[in-house]
């Protein structure tokens, strides 16, 4: 499963805002119609959106080379670094999209300083994206085979948002640790958190299991504690969207919460994300743009209003977990063990000395 194909000319994007009902292609053959995909979330999911930005790079290329043959490289260029500015400001949260841009930027740069003709840029940049998108399936079995390294037998998960192939290339980072846990016949139960507003695991997590017969129940967010509380949690899996310097992370909104939640019941609570998520420019949590969306996604459903009119609503599409509420995150090169405050403490505390 994917919801991004692409042919070498033009990207497909699987319209996730009519799943699963509905299973429609949006066609882009350019920039802008990528760009339009991201913003509106028909296309979701930090690296799935990293590459498709990348791929609108591509499709610019190839468009305005096709529409303008009398284009001088060094106005190609031009034209396409403002691709690049544009695609960087459909979401400001998941860093993925900028690590993505940035690459294509890097090779305009080197195309500029090695006088490639246009169709060589072209051909660059095409490079370049199919190489993030394929490294990305690479990344995620990767994370998926060390996620399992941190558990030892049939285990329940509850899992938040949607970090599937949905949200990647495909695979997925969290369902890629849950997918090859699966694969061994470790998966007791996934408990899915419909993850309101936009319901990403109602309508697209649960999607993706159900189609590989991985058990799962679908519960809305507020009984995630409730079923903490009764024992049938034994860790809790999220992806993520942006990790800081220091690991505090930002993720789907709720996500919060649910660490806090693991914190009180001693249940671990693991980040699956990819290298691409770090941002080691943004020092901590708090310096991580969290993208608001418009209010009508809390007020209504599918066009239907659920609240009263002028009742207004608030719509941050993240929060951010800070590090010493997650256990352990999970990239393609192995498991990093994120301190522990109180075993820290008590270490300084032994040893006599300050922290
Ligand atoms: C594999 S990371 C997916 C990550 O992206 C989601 O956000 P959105 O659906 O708004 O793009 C969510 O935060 C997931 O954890």
């Amino acid at each position: 499963m994917t919801g991004l194909q692409w042919n070498g000319d033009e990207l497909l994007v699987l319209d996730q805002t009519l799943l699963p009902g509905k299973s429609e292609w949006v066609r882009c053959t350019t920039a802008d119609a990528v760009a339009d995909c991201i913003v509106s979330m028909k296309v979701r999911g930090a690296p799935a959106i990293g590459a498709a930005a990348a791929f609108g790079v591509a499709v610019e290329a190839r468009r305005l080379i096709t529409e303008h043959a009398d284009l001088k490289p060094s106005e190609l260029t031009a034209k396409l670094k403002d691709t690049v500015e544009r695609l960087g400001k459909t979401r400001p949260t998941a860093v993925n999209l900028f690590w993505a841009l940035d690459r294509m930027a890097k090779s305009l740069q080197e195309c500029t300083a090695t006088g490639c003709t246009n169709a060589q840029i072209a051909a660059a940049l095409r490079e370049i994206a199919e190489a993030i998108a394929r490294d990305d399936v690479a990344v995620n079995r990767a994370i998926g085979r060390y996620g399992m390294s941190l558990f030892h037998g049939p285990v329940s998960l509850l899992t938040h948002c949607n970090t599937g192939s949905l949200a990647t290339v495909e695979y997925g980072t969290a369902l890629g640790v849950i997918r090859a846990l699966h694969e061994q016949g470790w998966v007791k139960q996934v408990w899915v958190d419909e993850t309101r507003p936009f319901l990403q695991g109602a309508r697209l997590t649960a999607y993706e299991l159900g189609e590989e017969g991985i058990t799962h129940t679908l519960i809305t967010d507020s009984m995630a504690g409730h079923f903490m509380k009764m024992g049938e949690v034994d860790a809790v899996i999220v992806g993520a969207d942006r990790i800081a310097a220091n690991g505090d992370t930002a993720n789907k909104i709720g996500t919060y919460s649910l660490a806090v939640l693991c914190q009180h019941h001693g249940i671990p609570f693991y980040v699956a994300a990819p290298l691409s998520t770090f941002d080691l420019q943004t020092r901590f949590g708090g310096d991580i743009p969290i993208e608001y969306r418009n209010e009508r996604e809390v007020l209504e459903w599918m066009g239907q209003r659920t609240a009263p009119e002028g009742t207004a609503g608030m719509n941050p599409a993240f929060d951010v977990t800070p590090a010493e509420l997650i256990s352990a995150i999970i990239t393609e090169q192995g498991v990093i063990h994120v301190p522990d405050r109180e075993r820290i403490e008590r270490f300084w505390a032994e040893q006599g000395g300050t922290k």
